[in-house]
């Protein structure tokens, strides 16, 4: 089972600190949400996590050992930044198979993915033909691809109708019972509160909150939780 740390870690881009002295720790066994206005440094703190961008100082780590070290990270962590970066002229079966192969995962995952995000029979299309919510299935059927112990997900949910939505919540309940450790970045508090067990709010790029869900939220709702925690970093930087 693997735990994400993040520890002291800053990122400037130029002059501008994206990223100052965020700190938290996801731990198996649950899903975390990661919440904050536009701005506020979520991307940034996942793109070092995936190892997209090096950090200043500090470490971003899975079960200790920083991305660019794990030996199969497919097996490791499974993550979906967002719903771009897809080949439209390619089938989604296609897509899986070239990530399958570039990964030493056997042919016939593809089909059990394809199988778990209800994508099986659009599987033949090609991806330009996919709406949003179908580009996100995808996304996730290739997070699922190497049978990860961990999940880094932005913005999931985004496009999916409310049977996706229901069938995301549930896909990431069952995969927090079975020991993996969910990492969720969202704007869709609804969403958020429904599936989360923990949170970790950044503002300007701290963190401004972070605990279980149910000790932030106590009897108030996540929305004025939320509005209360980010209210000195509203708007965008
Ligand atoms: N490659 C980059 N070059 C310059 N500035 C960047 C870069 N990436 C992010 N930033 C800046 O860092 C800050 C944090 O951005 P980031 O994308 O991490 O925020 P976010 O919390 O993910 O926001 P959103 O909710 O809008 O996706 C923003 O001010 C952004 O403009």
């Amino acid at each position: 089972m693997t735990a994400i740390r993040i520890e002291g870690l800053h990122k400037s881009y130029g002059g501008f600190e994206a990223v100052h002295d965020v700190g938290f720790t996801a731990r198996p066994g649950s899903v975390v949400g990661l919440l904050g206005p536009n701005g506020a440094g979520k991307s940034t703190t996942l793109h070092v996590l995936l190892g997209l961008a090096a950090a200043d100082a500090g470490s971003a780590t899975f079960g200790g050992r920083p991305y660019a070290d794990l030996e199969h990270p497919s097996r490791v962590v499974g993550a979906l930044l967002d719903a771009g970066g897809l080949h439209p002229g390619r089938t989604g079966r296609d897509h899986l198979r070239v990530l399958a192969t570039a990964a030493r995962l056997p042919a016939r995952r593809v089909d059990e993915v394809l199988d778990l995000v209800g994508m099986t029979p659009a599987a033949q299309r090609r991806v330009r033909t996919y709406s949003l919510g179908m580009k996100q299935r995808l996304g996730i059927a290739a997070a699922l691809l190497g049978r990860p112990e961990v999940l880094v997900l932005d913005e999931p949910a985004n496009g999916l109708d409310p049977a996706g939505m229901r069938w995301l919540r549930e896909l990431l309940r069952s995969f927090a019972a079975d020991g993996g450790t969910v990492l969720l970045a969202s704007h869709v508090l609804a969403e958020v509160a429904q599936v989360a067990d923990a949170l970790v709010v950044v503002g300007q790029g701290r963190v401004v909150a972070d605990g279980p869900l149910d000790d932030l939220v106590a009897d108030r709702s996540l929305e004025d939780v939320y509005l209360d925690v980010t209210a000195t970093t509203e708007g965008v930087r």
